[in-house]
C-alpha cells in the first residue's frame, strides 16, 4: 500500500477550497505504487488524483514533470495533467509535502498483457516519443547509467544477503554494459518507467498514461528497452509469449522510427534497465522498514530477466 502520508479530512476540505473543483466527497488511499502517496478524490464536480510526492521526487523536479504532462496533454495524449488553483499554482504543500491534484483517467492496468494490448501501449510510447520532439526542456536521469554503480556500491555486500553473489553477479554484468552502452542513438525526453501499472486501459485501447516521476532526458530507445524488460516478462521473471515482445516493437516502430543502430543496441539496453530495476528494488528491500504499509518489489526477478537477456543477444530481430 502506497500511502505514506495521512491527510486528514480538514486539510483536504481546506486544501481543495483553493480550486474551482468541488467540494469534498470522499477521499480513499490507494493501494498501488510504491513511491509516492495517491489518494482517489471525489468532489461535487469530478474525480481526481491527489498525489503527495516522497522519497524519489524531489520538488525542484516538478516543474519538468508537470510541464512535459501539459505538453502531452496539450497534443491529445492520454496523459493527466495537474490541475492549477484558482492563483494559477498547480504545485502545492499539504501536510508537510509538495502536492499535485491531477485528473483522474478512466482505465485500468493490466496485469497479463495481451500482444494487442502490449502493441497498443507501445505504439502510445512511440507516440509521446514523437510529441516530445520539440519539447525543450531536460531534466538528467536521475536513475541512468552514470548512477548504477554509485548505488551497487551504495547496497555494498549487503546486496548479498539477497542472494549470495548477488554483488559480484552485478558488478560483472555493469562491466559490459558501462562499456559498450551506446553514446550516439537519438535521445529526448522519456518517461523510464514505462511497466504495465503505469498504463491504463480499457480493452486493446490505452486511456492513459501515468506515474511520469521518473521522466527526463534519455535515450529514446532505452524507454523502449525498458516497457520490453517490464512487459515481456512474469512478475516472477520468467519470459511470457514472444507474441507479447514482437507486439511492444512492431507498436512502437508503428509510431516512431526505430534505427538499425537503435534495434542493435536494444539487448544491450535492456540489459541495463534491468540492472537498473534490479537496483533500485535490491536498495528499497534492503531499507524499507518491515512494518512500512508497501510492498516491496523483488528484486531477483530482475536477475532472471538480465539472464535471458543475456542468453538471448538476438532476442529483438
Ligand atoms: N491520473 C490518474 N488517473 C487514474 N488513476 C490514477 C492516476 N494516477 C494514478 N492513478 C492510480 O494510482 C495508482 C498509483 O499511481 P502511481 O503514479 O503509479 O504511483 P507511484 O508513483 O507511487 O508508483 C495507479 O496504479 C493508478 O491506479
Ligand atoms: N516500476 C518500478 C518501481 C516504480 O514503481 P511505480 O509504481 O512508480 O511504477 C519497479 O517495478 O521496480
Amino acid at each position: 500500500m502506497a500511502v505514506y502520508t495521512q491527510v486528514s479530512a480538514e486539510a483536504l476540505a481546506a486544501f481543495l477550497a483553493r480550486y474551482d473543483a468541488g467540494a469534498l466527497v470522499s477521499a480513499k488511499g490507494i493501494a498501488e505504487g510504491v513511491e509516492n502517496s495517491n489518494y482517489l478524490v471525489d468532489t461535487t464536480d469530478a474525480r481526481f488524483i491527489l498525489t503527495l510526492y516522497e522519497k524519489r521526487v524531489a520538488a525542484d523536479d516538478l516543474p519538468f514533470f508537470l510541464a512535459l504532462l501539459d505538453h502531452l496533454a496539450a497534443k491529445g495524449l492520454p496523459v493527466p495533467p495537474a490541475i492549477a488553483d484558482r492563483d494559477g499554482v498547480a504545485i502545492q504543500r499539504l501536510a508537510g509535502r509538495p502536492a499535485c491534484l491531477i485528473r483522474f483517467l478512466p482505465g485500468v492496468s493490466v496485469s497479463h498483457p495481451s500482444p494487442a494490448q502490449a502493441n497498443a501501449a507501445a505504439r502510445a510510447l512511440g507516440e509521446m516519443h514523437v510529441a516530445l520532439a520539440d519539447f525543450t526542456p531536460t531534466r538528467a536521469n536521475s536513475m541512468g547509467l552514470a548512477t548504477w554503480r554509485p548505488l551497487l556500491e551504495r547496497c555494498g555486500r549487503d546486496i548479498d544477503t539477497i542472494r549470495p553473489g548477488l554483488y559480484d553477479r552485478v558488478a560483472h554484468a555493469l562491466d559490459a554494459i558501462e562499456r559498450d552502452w551506446p553514446r550516439d542513438l537519438p535521445s529526448g525526453a522519456i518517461h523510464a518507467d514505462l511497466f504495465p501499472d503505469n498504463v491504463l486501459m480499457l480493452g486493446d485501447a490505452v486511456t492513459g498514461l501515468i506515474d511520469f516521476y521518473f521522466a527526463c532526458t534519455d535515450l529514446t530507445a532505452y524507454d523502449l528497452a525498458v516497457m520490453h524488460s517490464a512487459w515481456a516478462f512474469d512478475a516472477a521473471g520468467a519470459p511470457v509469449d514472444a507474441a507479447v515482445g514482437a507486439a511492444l516493437l512492431a507498436g512502437y516502430a508503428a509510431a516512431a522510427p526505430l534505427s538499425a543502430a537503435e534495434r542493435a543496441a536494444l539487448p544491450l539496453l535492456a540489459r541495463g534497465a534491468c540492472v537498473r530495476f534490479l537496483l533500485s528494488r535490491a536498495w528499497d528491500w534492503l531499507h524499507t522498514p518491515a512494518d512500512a504499509l508497501v510492498t516491496r518489489k523483488d528484486p531477483l526477478a530482475y536477475l532472471h530477466r538480465l539472464a535471458w537477456y543475456e542468453a538471448h543477444p538476438d532476442c529483438f530481430p
